[in-house]
């Protein structure tokens, strides 16, 4: 028997039993059936994947991991070559096998906005990038996700469009976090958790919540043990000279950093004093957890939350490859796809906040991407002012990471903790975010060194490509094989013809 592999060697059956006592066996438990027909580019429920590169137990080297009926069962650790002769095994040769990428922040829109992204496109995307995870975010679609209606409303809308697994975060918003009852209701209908905004989300059915409504909500969230997201802006109560002058140009990216100063995340940050306190031990939501989105501030905003974190508080940190990757002088006026929330600040702050995720402070890494439809980032206008806020990055977030983080010296075991293995943790994904025995078998099979450029020819699966700041960018990074599942669901630029992903939901 040959297996018709997607990509890499292909080991024929023969030889030999060999070398068992070369390679290490670990075991899974328990193994699951795999999902029905067209979704997986590969004709088998059970399987060798091995590498060179493989990322798994704390090291990264050769391998070979089993993966049967949709979990992984098995690892064999060291010359895996003699000891798989016998076996059916995708040798992706110096290729890194990492597991997938978990996506703690993405706007799919759906239903509602269909027209900005959607459950297809969106994890069609992800699936192209190596995400094998990601959890939607309660805004941009329409309803928004606050109530146990809502929740039906997106579920629906996903079935059978999901090409990667998908949870949802519901919404943490006044008309809810003053009621307990309401909460509870969201949250046994299986959100992960509940994500709120402490400045207007420029969605209406979407408003801002207080420092009241915040620690109110977390009491519940307590109880569930399950986080609440919270994107740290707020407007301060005094705006200084750093406030915004009607005579500014609009089209300066100067312009917009003035409009959305750090002091906008310090105040938010400040304000959440007495609710990271609470969740302290003995506090009064204690084993609840806060979450800060996308921080951009790597100076005052991040030494509070560096202290809480000292002090005891349940706080965990998320920045985007965006603030990783540009800077604020790169930024060309008039470039709106460059718009986001809190804004990509100056070269300083890029270089601080690459320190800040390699010293531990900042946990992990998410896309946060949110498109809109072209049109709303006023393009020609080149307005920074009024064009629609949001990165488009899904397809890219693991080339980009590593393409920029390879100056820092970043490590694979290092991407694997702030792309599978602390994401996994805030979403409570037990069985995810790590190649180990009885996990999903969840995974990425990448080239490092292999390098391309984001050209117009370049396979984009967004729904709209032309949006992304990343367009015309030379990365490194690419993506030979995603697995969801036990499914190779994406490989050589195709994607497997069902969508067989999973929706999860917290129980
Ligand atoms: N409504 C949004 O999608 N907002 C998002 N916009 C950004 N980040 O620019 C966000 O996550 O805050
Ligand atoms: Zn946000
Ligand atoms: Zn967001």
């Amino acid at each position: 028997m040959v297996m018709a592999a997607a990509k890499g060697r292909v080991l024929p059956l023969l030889a030999v039993a060999a070398a068992l006592a070369a390679a290490l066996l670990y075991r899974a438990p328990f193994s699951k059936s795999l999902g029905g027909e067209g979704c997986s580019l590969l004709p088998h429920d059970h399987f060798w994947i091995a590498s060179e590169c493989v990322v798994t137990l704390g090291r990264v080297g050769p391998a070979a991991v089993e993966v049967k009926g949709g979990l992984i069962n098995a690892i064999a650790v060291g010359d895996y070559r003699s000891f798989l002769l016998r076996r059916p095994v995708v040798d992706y040769g110096d290729a890194v096998i990492m597991p997938g990428l978990i996506d703690v922040h993405a706007h799919l829109d759906e239903p509602g906005r269909a027209e900005w992204e959607g459950f297809s496109t969106g994890t069609r995307a992800a699936a192209a990038g190596g995400i094998t995870t990601l959890v939607d975010m309660p805004l941009n679609s329409y309803p928004s996700t606050v109530s146990e209606e809502t929740l039906k409303l997106k579920l629906d809308a996903a079935k059978d469009k999901l090409h990667v697994d998908v949870g949802f975060w519901g919404g943490l918003v006044p008309e809810n976090a003053l009621n307990p009852s309401a909460l509870e209701s969201l949250l046994n209908a299986g959100v992960l958790g509940l994500k709120s905004f402490m400045c207007p989300s420029g969605i209406n059915d979407f408003p801002m919540t207080n420092s009241t409504h915040i620690e109110e909500g977390l009491v519940t969230l307590a109880k569930y043990k399950r986080p609440l997201l919270i994107h740290a802006e707020r407007i301060p109560d005094v705006q200084n000279e750093d406030g915004i002058d009607g005579e500014l140009d609009p089209k300066a990216y100067t312009t917009y950093l003035k409009s959305r100063p750090p002091a906008w995340e310090e105040a938010a940050i400040k304000d959440l004093q007495r609710a990271m306190e609470d969740t302290e031990i003995g506090g009064r939501s204690e084993g609840a957890h806060i979450h800060i989105v996308h921080l951009s501030d790597a100076k005052t905003s991040l030494g509070l939350l560096k202290d809480a974190k000292q002090n005891g508080a349940r706080v965990s940190i998320e920045t985007c490859p965006h603030y990783l990757a540009f800077s604020a002088e790169e930024v060309p006026d008039g470039d709106t796809r460059f718009k986001c929330a809190p804004p990509i600040r100056d070269s300083t702050n890029r270089d601080n906040l690459w320190e800040a995720l390699l010293d531990g402070h900042i946990d992990m890494l998410s896309s946060d991407h949110s498109p809109s439809a072209p049109d709303l980032k006023l393009m020609e206008e080149g307005n920074f002012l009024r064009a629609w806020g949001g990165i488009s990055s899904l397809q890219f977030v693991l080339p980009v990471t590593w393409s920029h983080g390879k100056k820092y010296g970043i490590s694979l075991n290092q991407l694997a903790s702030w792309w599978s293995e602390r994401p996994a943790m805030l979403a409570g994904l037990k069985k995810k975010g790590a190649i180990l025995p009885g996990y999903r078998a969840d995974i990425v099979v990448w080239k490092p060194e292999a390098q391309f450029h984001l050209d117009d020819s370049h396979p984009v699966y967004h729904k709209h490509r032309n949006i992304s700041a990343y367009l015309g960018k030379q990365l490194s990074g690419k993506i030979l094989s995603t697995f969801v599942g036990g499914n190779l669901v994406f490989a050589e630029d195709k994607h497997a013809k069902a969508a067989c992903g999973a929706p999860i939901l917290a129980k």
